[in-house]
């Protein structure tokens, strides 16, 4: 894969002049703040419009390989995103993959302490899983509790099954994050990123390997070996089950089939110079030629997508100031993890009927979100991790390039709740011969005096 300069990209640095120009990033804020969070753009249909090609690029900067089947997918987006709304969330439930094999996985976690389900991204695992084990009696005896790689991914996990089950969030329905509990005497189902006492534990995305997974790994292993009435239950998108399975002593492994919506791939034919750039060509590209679905721009870290978020507004603009016809609307909404809560927020909030949103985001958007409406992922290919400096003493971020199972979760945002698109900004072999099938865990890679993961679950 294409290692990209040390100067990084030319974009980035631009928009940080202007940052400086503005004095402090505070007045650059106040400035490019209004813009985000507010629609731009004025009344006009998705139609095709004569656009200036300076601003945009003709297909963004990038030369895609086509896709043959194109034309006809598009025609599926529409057709099944209608079929998809028009049905209740009784149906929706039901035509998800895990529900073809419900009988069969709580049958199977009825005869075992221990299990780990495999499935694609969007079979229903973090949703439904909860709520089977609760229709199977679970409930009666205490809490199912389901860890959630992070904050985000808990709070907005817990709303959208505490409205499949048609309870108020923090009812039978809650999660609790650090500083924040939205449960209560009734609840039990419990989306967490904290271990706490339950009778069943869903481990879900167990596949990302975060240090706080591996530490409750070691942790639940106790558990499991003390408490014969607690059940532990492993969730991974991967294949690398094998591994989970042989940790706790070959237990099952209970494979979902199928996935919900078909994602149609796109990649470059050149691995991109500035990937930043080219992020903003392409949603700009696609704000104004594909049909409606919102678009979801994958970088890594607040600098990357402050740029882009700047740019975006800018190119919306000078689009708006340069064409008569009007520019098709567009919401433009960052998401990173120092973001505050209630900004994060915004992203599930729906935009006014004909405007289009486009998130930019890093990682945090990548597993157990659902985005409804996201059809168009664009994906840059790098992520920043966590890596020990034993020079410096400390842990610090670097840019790599992501693995191959977090470019398959991240095109995974895009068929959730209709058929979608990926754009991959590096080149197909790249994805098949460079990207990492699996990474190298953080327990390997960070300090691990930083473990933060409360071990009250191993003293129950
Ligand atoms: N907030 C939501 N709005 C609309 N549909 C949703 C929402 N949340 C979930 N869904 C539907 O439920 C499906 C299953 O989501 P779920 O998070 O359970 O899948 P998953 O198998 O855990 O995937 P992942 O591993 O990517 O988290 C989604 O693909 C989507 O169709």
């Amino acid at each position: 894969m294409a290692i990209i300069s040390r100067k990084g990209s030319a974009l980035v640095r631009e928009i940080h002049k202007k940052q400086s120009a503005n004095k402090s990033r505070q007045r650059f804020w106040e400035l490019a703040g209004s813009k985000f969070g507010e629609i731009l753009g004025v009344e006009k249909t998705f139609e095709q419009i004569d656009v200036d090609t300076t601003v945009v690029g003709k297909h963004g900067e990038v030369d895609f390989k086509e896709d043959s089947k194109f034309a006809q997918h598009l025609k599926k987006v529409e057709a099944v995103s209608n079929f998809a709304k028009s049905k209740t969330i009784d149906q929706q439930r039901q035509y998800l993959p895990i529900y073809s094999v419900r009988d069969e996985l709580l049958q199977v976690i009825r005869e075992n302490q221990v299990i780990i389900v495999v499935g694609e991204t969007g079979s229903g695992k973090t949703t439904q899983l909860t709520q089977y084990l609760h229709e199977d009696g679970y409930t009666a005896n205490g809490i199912v509790g389901c860890t959630q790689p992070r904050r985000v991914a808990a709070m907005s996990v817990a709303k959208r099954v505490s409205e499949e089950m048609e309870t108020e969030l923090g009812d039978k329905v809650g999660y609790a994050i650090r500083f924040e509990d939205v449960t209560g005497p009734n609840t039990i189902i419990k989306y967490m990123t904290d271990g706490s006492t339950s009778v069943v534990i869903v481990m879900d995305e167990a596949h990302e390997r975060s240090l706080d997974t591996d530490v409750l790994f070691g942790i639940l292993k106790k558990v499991v070996a003390q408490r014969r009435d607690f059940k532990l239950i492993v969730t991974s998108a991967t294949l690398n089950a094998q591994k989970f399975s042989n940790f706790f002593g070959s237990v099952p492994i209970f494979h979902i089939p199928g996935r919900t919506f078909p994602v149609n791939f796109l990649y470059s034919k050149t691995p991109c110079e500035d990937y930043v750039e080219a992020a903003v060509k392409q949603a700009m590209t696609v704000h104004i030629t594909s049909p409606p679905g919102d678009i979801l721009i994958f970088m890594t870290g607040q600098d990357e997508i402050e740029a882009t978020c700047y740019a975006l507004a800018e190119r919306m603009e000078q689009l708006i100031s340069s064409t008569k016809e009007g520019v098709p609307k567009l919401l433009i909404l960052p998401i990173y993890s120092l973001l505050p809560t209630d900004l994060q927020a915004k992203i599930f909030q729906k935009a006014e009927d004909g405007a289009r949103k486009c998130i930019v985001a890093t990682n945090i958007a990548e597993t157990s979100l659902t985005v409804d409406g996201i059809l168009y992922v664009i994906d840059t290919g790098y992520c920043k991790m966590k890596v020990y400096n034993p020079r410096m003493g400390m842990d610090a971020l670097q840019v790599f390039p992501i693995s191959r199972a977090a470019a398959d979760q991240r095109a995974g945002r895009a068929g959730r709740t209709g058929p979608g698109t990926c754009y991959r900004l590096y080149t197909e072999s790249a994805y098949l011969n460079e990207m990492l099938q699996s990474p190298v865990p953080e327990i390997q890679r960070t300090n691990l005096s930083n473990v933060g993961f409360a071990a009250q679950i191993s003293s129950n």
